[in-house]
């Protein structure tokens, strides 16, 4: 069997190794029109960090992995064609701001259609709103070559930082294909690839339209914890109460369970808001503007999480930023990535700067270009935190490497400006221990 996959991105690339990993007699081929992604992939520093996924990448790259920018080749030569391209919130048009932009899938789909003669499995793998499977019919049935796909949707539910564990190990693999005889065929091919790891009865099988909605309200309901323990943090923060005590409180209670109640500056990534648009959007087309209304408050309240951060910040600077020097630490998403897309440091960053602060920026896998291309030229860049903070009025942690908790917070006291602040946008350090040093230190939902 042959596998293709079009878009070498942090799904493409590390979903394939895997499959190559635990399926030897599998030709898994993932490609991409971008050649420095692709020439990247090819070598010893992969475009997508993630912790394992080198060694992963190294054992079956060049036997039966291969990342190449020929996509017609191999769309051709496969049995089987994962879509794996990117779906990001329409920035023009009609939808936008909202609705997903399907243009790549269009593209994939069309690329297939052109270059394929015999059947095929056809696999969204790509985050898509319901119903897209119809559109990629219908492209298929205007190349007059309905009769050879069947289309599946097998959407991916790894976390970065975390995907080479969730690979191997997935709560659930979610396939949906149609009722038909043909259908049906197609996705038992794809449990069995999956079931060579993955456990049978941790393999659900769905229709279509149910595996594409799933992922979406899986992303939802995700990111509906993190704005609901957001917004009790600003309670917290007004009464006294300490939001680490309740969320660890209310997740022992096996109905609504631990994970995902940890407060923070607020939910980043490049999925999750784009996720619930397009959920938004997609209640707004079906007419349920409550519904609609419900969901779009996860996003306003992680707005609002992000404006609170840096309002304690300026209050607690007397109101005044001007010619301070900020420091920032960490600035991607979430730890163990380098993805910044959607980062609360972002915003952060951008409002500081509005404030007139100088900010200097260390994050142990971010590129320096990357940082002042989201931000500004003004930003410097630090390549350690005990750089960064040297000569600061203030530190920011705003993302979680566990780095963060080991440095030397009496070395980096004694090297700021005084009064020296710290305000800890990841609850990970231990703030009295700060105050003894001598820091104002803050957390986020602490009095
Ligand atoms: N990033 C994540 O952790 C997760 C992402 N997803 C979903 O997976 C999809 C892909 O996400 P990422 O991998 O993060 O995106 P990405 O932007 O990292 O990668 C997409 C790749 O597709 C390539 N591409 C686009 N059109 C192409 C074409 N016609 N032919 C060949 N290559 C083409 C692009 O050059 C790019 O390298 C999205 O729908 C996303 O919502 C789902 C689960 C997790
Ligand atoms: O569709 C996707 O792209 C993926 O989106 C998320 O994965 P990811 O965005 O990589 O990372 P998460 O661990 O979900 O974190 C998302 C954001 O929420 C924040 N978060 C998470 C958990 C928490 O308790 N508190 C919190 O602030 C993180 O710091 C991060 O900024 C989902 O967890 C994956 O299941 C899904 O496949």
């Amino acid at each position: 069997m042959k596998i293709c996959c079009i878009g070498a991105g942090y799904v493409g690339g590390p979903t394939m190794a895997m499959i190559a990993q635990k399926c030897p007699d599998i030709e898994v081929a993932v490609v991409d029109l971008n050649e420095a992604r692709i020439a990247a992939w090819n070598s010893d520093a992969l475009p997508v960090y993630e912790p394992g996924l080198q060694e992963l990448v190294e054992q079956r790259r060049d036997k039966n992995l291969f990342f190449s920018t020929e996509v017609k080749k191999h769309i051709k030569a496969a049995d089987v064609i994962f879509i794996s391209v990117g779906t990001p919130t329409k920035s023009y048009g009609i939808g936008a701001g909202q609705a997903a932009e399907l243009g790549y899938v269009e593209g994939c789909a069309r690329m297939i259609a052109e270059v394929c003669e015999g059947p095929k499995i056809v696999i969204e793998k790509s985050t898509v709103p319901v119903r897209t499977a119809e559109l990629i019919k219908s492209v298929f049935e205007g190349y007059e070559k309905g009769h050879l796909f069947e289309i599946l949707s097998n959407p991916e539910f790894l976390a970065e930082g975390t995907a080479v564990s969730d690979l191997e190990n997935p709560d659930r693999v979610l396939i949906g294909g149609d009722s038909t005889e043909t259908g049906q065929k197609a996705v038992q091919t794809v449990v069995d690839i999956y079931n060579r790891w993955v456990p049978r009865e941790n393999i659900i099988t769905t229709n279509v339209w149910s595996s594409e909605l799933s992922k979406l309200v899986a992303n939802a309901f995700l990111a509906q914890r993190v704005s609901s323990i957001n917004a009790i943090s600003a309670v917290c923060e007004a009464s006294g109460a300490d939001v680490d005590e309740v969320a660890n409180a209310i997740g022992k209670d096996s109905r609504i369970g631990p994970k995902f109640l940890k407060s923070s500056v607020g939910f980043g990534g490049s999925c999750f808001q784009k996720d619930i648009l397009n959920l938004v959007y997609l209640c707004e087309h079906f007419g349920l503007r409550d519904v609609a209304e419900y969901w779009r408050q996860v996003i306003k309240i992680n707005d609002y999480q992000r404006k609170r951060f840096t309002q304690k910040v300026i209050h607690s600077l007397y109101n005044t930023l001007q010619g301070k020097r900020v420091a920032v630490l960490g600035f991607a998403f979430k730890k163990d990535t380098n993805d910044t897309r959607e980062s609360a440091a972002i915003y952060i960053c951008r409002d500081l700067l509005e404030e007139g602060a100088d900010i200097v920026v260390y994050d142990p896998q971010v590129p320096a270009e990357e940082i002042k291309a989201l931000t500004s030229d003004k930003v410097q860049i630090a390549s350690s935190a005990e750089e960064a903070c040297d000569g600061a009025h203030a530190a920011l942690v705003l993302t979680e490497w566990d780095a963060f908790k080991e440095l030397d917070y009496s070395a980096i006291y004694q090297s700021m400006v005084k009064p020296a602040h710290i305000f800890d946008g990841r609850n990970i350090l231990d703030l009295d221990a700060l105050e003894t040093i001598g820091f104002k230190a803050y957390g986020i939902g602490k009095a």
